[in-house]
């Protein structure tokens, strides 16, 4: 049997589900639909605006980040600066019951794909939160955000049970890249109580951080 993507919808939470779902599949056609031209200017421009935030983190910055897959925001150029600056970069690895586990990453690391989502990963020793609380900069991947901070995903809430974690220990304001276009009024998509907003979103604009 295939590994399920999304966890079980209880029934209360049906049908916000299904307007998420439904909102994901338009999304996702939308960033495959991206002009090439604009792809490129917008992922230019947050590459500067990545690079600041990694310069103001001082000497050997510890940057916790995703790998894109798909059309997602291509962070990786910038990430790889950062390692042969001298810095460490960790990325996430599925684990079961839908939890996120922390892994290092270089420029080298062999990915594999994962069992669990549509995302290739490195297969070396799993972290904890602990390994991204130590970090200067945390960068998560999402589909949309809201006007406060609410964040849309690929709907297996690995973000929202880690982040959840995480703030028990502290740790670095998660900061989501999207695309300009993926920047939402607030009720552009229903949040529950168990999503975790993130602190700013950057994109082609800028950094952009809420009043939370
Ligand atoms: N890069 C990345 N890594 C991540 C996440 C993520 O959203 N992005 N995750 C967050 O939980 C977890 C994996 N969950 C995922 C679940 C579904 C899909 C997926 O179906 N992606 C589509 C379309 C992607 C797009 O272009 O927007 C695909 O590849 O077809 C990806 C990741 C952990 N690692
Ligand atoms: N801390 C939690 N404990 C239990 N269930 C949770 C928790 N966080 C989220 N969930 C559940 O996980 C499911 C998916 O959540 P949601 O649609 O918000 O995913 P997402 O944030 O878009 O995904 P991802 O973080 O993987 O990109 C929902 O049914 C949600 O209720």
């Amino acid at each position: 049997m295939a590994h399920p993507t999304t966890p079980p919808a209880s029934g209360l939470h049906a049908e916000a589900l299904e307007r998420k779902a439904a909102l994901r599949r338009d999304l996702r056609a939308r960033r495959r639909a991206l002009d090439p031209a604009s792809r490129e200017r917008q992922m230019t421009a947050v590459a500067d605006h990545l690079r600041r935030l990694v310069d103001a983190a001082g000497p050997r910055p510890r940057v916790a980040a995703y790998l894109p897959v798909g059309a997602e925001p291509d962070v990786r150029p910038v990430l790889e600066e950062v390692v042969r600056a001298g810095g460490t970069v960790v990325v996430p690895v599925c684990l079961p019951e839908w939890q996120l586990g922390w892994t290092e990453w270089t420029p080298e690391t062999e990915l594999v794909r994962s069992e669990r989502a549509w995302v290739h990963e490195p297969s070396g020793e799993r972290r904890g939160p602990e390994a991204v609380a130590a970090a200067d900069l945390l960068l998560i991947p999402a589909q949309a955000i809201d006007a406060a901070g609410g964040r849309l995903g690929q709907g297996g809430g690995y973000y929202d049970r880690f982040l959840q974690r995480l703030h028990a220990l502290g740790g670095p304001a998660p900061l989501a890249v999207v695309y300009e276009h993926e920047v939402l009024e607030t009720g552009a998509f229903p949040t529950e109580p168990t999503d975790q907003p993130v602190d700013g979103v950057v994109t082609a604009s800028g950094v952009h951080r809420f009043a939370l």
